[in-house]
């Protein structure tokens, strides 16, 4: 159930399902069905119900639902947006069967009223203007209950965004599979509480769409999630290395060292200055501390083939120097996590960057920016797409570089450069607190020493992280994400079904 259908695969699996035998009427008359079931579930006959039906099948879900809602004792006004005569296919059929009233477009919401917007989904191809906005505009002001019909009307399936205007709906009653529009914000937002109703498309047809995306889930990586081994021992977990900065910023490194410990790498060593070796040794028992000064400094630590897995970047400091510790370890053959200011000193040279990592394909290199540090070292790129595009941005950043990245956020994004690429949407909105980012590059790290494949490695870890934040709560600190990630293993291995022993 976790694959996310863009617009034109969930059409595809709707001609594949006609294809199959189901005929596309009754895909609709249980689409209008699950939506009545849903005004159902939660309100009374007493309450009024308005249905807003708009000119494609959307509209047509809607003269379903109207009319099993009026059989079910309901008092239903449908409004409809154009003519009457101008709907096709399956939408008319519903239509036929609806006997009713159809009114025009409404201008206002009567208090206490149930709203069923049916007036766009997944067809929605320009920005929402004249009638179909006053309405939009109406039913947001009315305060009424909004059960959507697929996607919130305004919301564009594909990217999230508010196109013109939307309706803010406290429920969202999709079909099969979500869309990226439901996960991605704003979308997920103006979605409400977004369930997921089985219309009768068989499964079956993933099998010929073969999406690329899904939500970021244990199904999409807990095949490839180390398990500690009876026979293991440290040196087998892996070790991480983390760069730190001067003496007066190394708490970023120290959160990422301790967050690849709590990951499970066997060994964490903090690649450290002079000035800050004092500071760095008292922090953590358990982490290693070695002095490394700029590139040459890495370069001698990296000789250590143990080492297979190197962060840079929290904390680090912005400049030439950070650039030239970088490209060092580009050509070291290791998994980089290149965060934070190893992302942002490259803002003038970005292409410096890329190059390196093109001419090291042995190297893997995953690359975590938020979004200003996203449009910082992107935006130069000519092939790459606005950050407001985030998801075709994201997966064209990976395609282009050859290296995982993570659009950090509340709905990060991360890319494959094979294509692959998943959605969060458990990360809780009190996760976004000084520090957390770097924690967050240390779990990766951490689950990238013991082996984990770069993409699975960084999809598991931004989960984890998002987890570990709900299990610490709010009036979290960085410092608490570490710690929290204990139950949210036990969990995960109770339902991997992992023996430990
Ligand atoms: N598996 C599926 O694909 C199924 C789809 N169904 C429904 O079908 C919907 C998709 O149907 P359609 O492709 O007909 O698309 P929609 O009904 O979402 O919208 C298309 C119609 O709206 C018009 N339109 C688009 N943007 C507009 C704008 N900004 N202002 C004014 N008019 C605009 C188009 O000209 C077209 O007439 C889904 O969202 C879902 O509700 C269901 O019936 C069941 C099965
Ligand atoms: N609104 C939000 N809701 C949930 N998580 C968020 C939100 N905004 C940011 N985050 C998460 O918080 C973390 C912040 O990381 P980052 O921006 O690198 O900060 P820092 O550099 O201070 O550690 C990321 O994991 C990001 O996904
Ligand atoms: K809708």
């Amino acid at each position: 159930m976790h694959e996310l259908l863009t617009t034109k695969e969930m059409a595809e699996a709707d001609r594949l399902a006609v294809l199959r035998g189901t005929p596309s009427i009754e895909l609709m008359e249980n689409a209008g069905r699950a939506v009545a079931d849903a005004v159902g579930a939660n309100f009374g006959t007493i309450r009024p119900v308005i249905v807003i039906a708009g000119p494609g099948n959307n509209g047509g879900d809607g003269f379903v639902a109207a009319r099993l809602l009026g059989e079910r004792g309901y008092s239903v006004d449908l409004r409809l947006l154009g003519d009457i005569s101008k709907l096709r296919g399956g939408a008319a059929t519903a239509a036929k069967r609806y006997s009713g009233p159809v009114g025009p477009m409404i201008a206002e919401i009567p208090p206490g009223a149930i709203v069923v917007d049916a007036l766009f989904g997944a067809g929605l191809t320009r920005n929402v203007d004249g009638e179909a906005a006053v309405a939009v505009s109406a039913i947001n002001n009315s305060g009424a209950h909004v059960v959507a019909v697929d996607l919130p009307s305004g919301i564009n399936g594909d990217t999230g965004a508010v196109q013109g205007t939307a309706i803010r709906a406290a429920e969202t009653v999709t079909f099969f599979r979500k869309k990226p529009g439901h996960v991605l914000l704003p979308g997920r937002i103006f979605c409400g509480m977004t369930t997921i109703a089985d219309i009768g498309i068989p499964s079956s047809v993933l099998q010929d769409i073969r999406p690329r995306l899904a939500l970021n889930q244990p199904s999409r990586w807990a095949h490839l999630f180390p398990v500690p081994r009876v026979e293991g021992h440290k040196y087998s977990r892996g070790h991480t290395l983390v760069v730190s900065g001067g003496l007066s910023s190394t708490g970023a490194a120290r959160l990422s060292a301790r967050g690849a410990l709590r990951a499970g790498a066997g060994l964490v060593t903090i690649a450290s200055p002079r000035d800050a070796l004092a500071v760095n040794a008292a922090s953590n028992l358990a982490v290693m501390v070695r002095e490394a000064e700029g590139a040459e400094g890495l370069l001698s630590l990296l000789s250590d083939r143990r080492i297979n897995t190197v962060i840079l970047g929290p904390g680090g400091g912005i400049g030439p120097q950070m650039r030239a510790t970088v490209m060092a370890a580009v050509r070291q053959d290791r998994t980089m996590i290149l965060d934070a200011d190893a992302l942002t000193s490259f803002g003038e040279k970005p292409n410096e960057l890329f190059t390196e990592l093109k001419n090291h394909p042995e190297s893997t290199a995953i690359l975590t920016p938020h979004e200003g540090e996203f449009s910082r070292i992107f935006s130069r790129m000519s092939k790459i797409p606005s950050v407001k595009q985030k998801l075709e941005a994201t997966q064209a950043a990976s395609h282009e570089t050859g290296s995982v990245i993570l659009l950090k956020g509340a709905d990060s994004i991360i890319f494959s450069p094979d294509g692959r690429g998943v959605i969060s949407e458990n990360a809780p909105p009190y996760l976004a607190t000084a520090g957390a980012g770097d924690v967050l590059a240390g779990i990766i790290a951490g689950l990238c020493a013991q082996g984990m494949p770069a993409f699975e490695a960084t999809a598991a870890g931004v989960w984890l992280h998002g987890e570990a934040a709900s299990e610490v709560g709010p009036g979290l600190i960085a410092e608490d994400l570490p710690e929290a990630l204990r139950p949210v293993y036990r969990r995960l291995y109770a339902e991997l079904g992992a023996v430990l022993s």
